[in-house]
């Protein structure tokens, strides 16, 4: 087992020929009618077995392009504990098919209340990933208690930095008094301990979240933080291209993972009005197809070998 989670993504990354992550963020008005055949939409359980079921088939018609899967927790905890019920066992499904989990939980709290959701996320029970994203806007003592249970367990996490919506400026880009943005000061904090943290291939265990749709940003913060990897969403459906992912690469083509939810797990609902009467084979292959597309087109920027 690498000892450096960063040295296992960029490893793995290298014997797919991929750094796509496919988010399973599943919302139910998007399932094809045979996914939902005898579920009864007033119950938690099953909508969240007909959650468990999609996600078996999404991660079998990505498995072989993806590096990892990122389940959106919001998605799961709306159905209370039977949502966290298949959320755990997608995960295990999941890494059973070798695939890493990235938990897209944002949390975050003040340090014991941290090093609680650190246990939950970055541990070894059933709710645990690889990875985790951490929210690290309570400070230090928020942040700190992750970053010490993906140390002690070999794991990682993203620290959200430079997110993808369009209304991150308000607060991330907020200028302080000595004129830098506030998301810089937090790239420069962050560079503190993931200098001191680095694997073999100089990467730390220590990402951040930097979307897509910031491709200047992203140039820029790669120059304050150049030992952590990114997490990058918002490549797709919320507009990043795949041209807008030159900057979150090194010279290697390592130093990012990028992140598509809808435009891959959903792709099929692009393809035709009646979507919602495909069959399993046409589905599988749909989302085959997107997963496979998006990966090329991120291989070709990271090598920067083709112009787009
Ligand atoms: O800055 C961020 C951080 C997280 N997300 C999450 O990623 C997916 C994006 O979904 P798409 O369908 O690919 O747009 C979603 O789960 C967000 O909660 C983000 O978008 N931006």
């Amino acid at each position: 087992m690498n000892s450096n989670f960063a040295d296992r993504l960029i490893e793995e990354g290298t014997r797919k020929n991929s750094v796509l992550v496919v988010g399973l963020d599943p919302d139910i008005r998007y399932f094809p009618d045979f996914i939902l055949e005898g579920i009864d939409s007033s119950s938690d359980e099953s909508i969240a077995e007909a959650i468990y079921a999609c996600n078996t088939i999404i991660i079998d018609a990505v498995a072989d392009h993806v590096i990892a899967v990122k389940p959106q927790l919001a998605y799961y905890e709306v159905y209370g504990s039977y949502g966290i019920q298949a959320l755990e066992k997608t995960i295990r499904y999941a890494r059973s098919k070798g695939l890493i989990v990235i938990n897209d939980a944002k949390r975050g709290d003040i340090g014991s209340t941290s090093a609680a959701y650190a246990r939950a996320f970055l541990g070894n029970g059933a709710m645990s990933g690889d990875m985790v994203t951490v929210n690290p806007f309570l400070g230090s003592d928020g942040y700190m208690p992750f970053i010490e249970a993906a140390q002690e367990n070999h794991k990682g996490l993203f620290l959200l930095l430079k997110t993808s919506n369009p209304s991150s400026y308000e607060i991330q880009d907020l200028k302080l008094e000595n004129g830098d943005l506030l998301y810089y000061k937090l790239a420069e904090e962050i560079e503190k301990l993931a200098s001191q943290t680095v694997g073999v291939h100089d990467y730390s265990f220590i990402g951040a979240v930097v979307g897509a749709t910031y491709p200047a940003e992203a140039k820029q913060i790669r120059t304050k933080l150049p030992h952590s990897i990114f997490l990058v969403p918002g490549f797709g459906i919320q507009g990043g291209q795949p041209e807008d992912l030159r900057e979150f690469f090194d010279d290697n083509g390592h130093g990012a993972v990028i992140s598509s939810s809808r435009g891959v797990i959903y792709s099929y609902m692009n393809r035709t009005t009646e979507w919602k009467k495909i069959t399993l084979p046409e589905m599988i292959s749909c989302i085959t197809e997107a997963a496979s597309t998006a990966k090329d087109q991120i291989n070709v920027v990271r090598f920067n070998n083709v112009p787009i």
